[in-house]
């Protein structure tokens, strides 16, 4: 049976729940399990603190494991990226009281709080800067405030937890970071690439849609430059001499502005059309 790490709580705990899910998995059905089975697909669940999850893939007692590209990079353990799974999206920064330092720079001789001490280290070390670095479990941004740090290294998503706490961000992002699919490196079992397939077509479900429209046959070519579809597009002849009605995925975010392109062609008949699974 294929053994899968998850994350149990955090930020990444229910958008990866619901990933597997969607990817047709049996998930837990409360808080407090630890394992779950799902014997029709063949695979166990394991439900871990998202920064040990890494230690246990590496150790080979997993196959598989969701986490966070900082947590992996944090936990130094010998695991490799399988697939970025695009939700959990942040970048990791240093924060300080207004005015206080322009970047990196200016923190010789300077404290730092964070949670991820490695990440942090390392980037000191790469960039000759003479720090300390001080372990917080979390709510580091507090830090300043208390005296503990005069400068915060931590998750930033919206920037809110970094304006409450009065401090602003300085010099580039660290790192960026999001939720990712992690495997021992080199391996490739073979039950592990049904589970991979259905994960890629979790994502592609959510990032494309299908459109349909009906355009005058002189128009094909210029309407198939604008949905090329991922291989080709399906074109089919319709009942009126002259038209031809065609199919492509498209990606969703880009849907309206074409949907407005085509018009402005004469196609007609546009429509989109959520994509609930596929296999490409
Ligand atoms: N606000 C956020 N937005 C997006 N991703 C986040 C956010 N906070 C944490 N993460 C990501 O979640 C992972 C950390 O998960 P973890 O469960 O250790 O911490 P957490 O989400 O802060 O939860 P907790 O504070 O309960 O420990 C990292 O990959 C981090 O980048
Ligand atoms: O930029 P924002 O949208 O504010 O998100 C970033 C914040 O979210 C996380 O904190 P969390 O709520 O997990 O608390 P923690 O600091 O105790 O980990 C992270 O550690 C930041 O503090
Ligand atoms: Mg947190």
């Amino acid at each position: 049976m294929l053994r899968i790490a998850v994350p149990n709580k955090g930020s990444l705990s229910e958008r990866a729940s619901a990933m597997l899910k969607e990817a047709g998995y049996r998930q837990r059905k409360e808080a407090k399990e630890l394992v779950t089975v799902d014997p029709g697909n063949q695979v166990e669940f394991f439900y871990l603190r998202p920064r040990d999850i890494a230690v246990y893939v590496s150790a080979g007692r997993l196959d598989l494991g969701i986490t966070g590209r900082d947590l992996l990079l944090e936990s130094g353990a010998n695991a490799e990226e399988v697939l970025a799974l695009g939700f959990a999206r942040s970048t990791f920064r240093y924060a300080v009281k207004p005015g206080s330092a322009r970047g990196a720079a200016d923190f010789d001789g300077m404290t730092i709080a964070t949670s991820y001490e490695n990440i942090v280290a390392k980037h000191l070390a790469n960039s000759g800067i003479q720090a300390t670095v001080v372990h917080l479990d979390g709510a580091v941004e507090t830090a300043v405030e208390l005296g503990v740090a005069q400068v915060v290294a931590d998750v930033v998503e919206t920037g809110t937890s970094l304006r409450n706490a009065g401090l602003e961000v300085v010099g580039e992002p660290i790192m960026e970071s999001e939720a990712i699919l992690v495997r021992r490196p080199g391996t490739d079992d073979p039950r592990a690439r049904p589970f991979l397939r259905r994960l890629q077509g979790v994502l592609v479900a959510g990032s494309y849609v299908m459109m349909d429209y009906d355009c005058r046959a002189e128009h094909l070519e210029a309407a198939v430059a604008l949905t090329p579809g991922l291989e080709a597009p399906t074109v089919s002849p319709l009942h009126n001499e002259g038209w031809v009605a065609v199919r492509a995925m498209v990606p969703a975010k880009e849907a309206q502005q074409i949907m407005d392109d085509l018009y402005a062609l004469g196609a007609r008949a546009i429509l989109t059309t959520a994509i609930h699974a596929c296999r490409l």
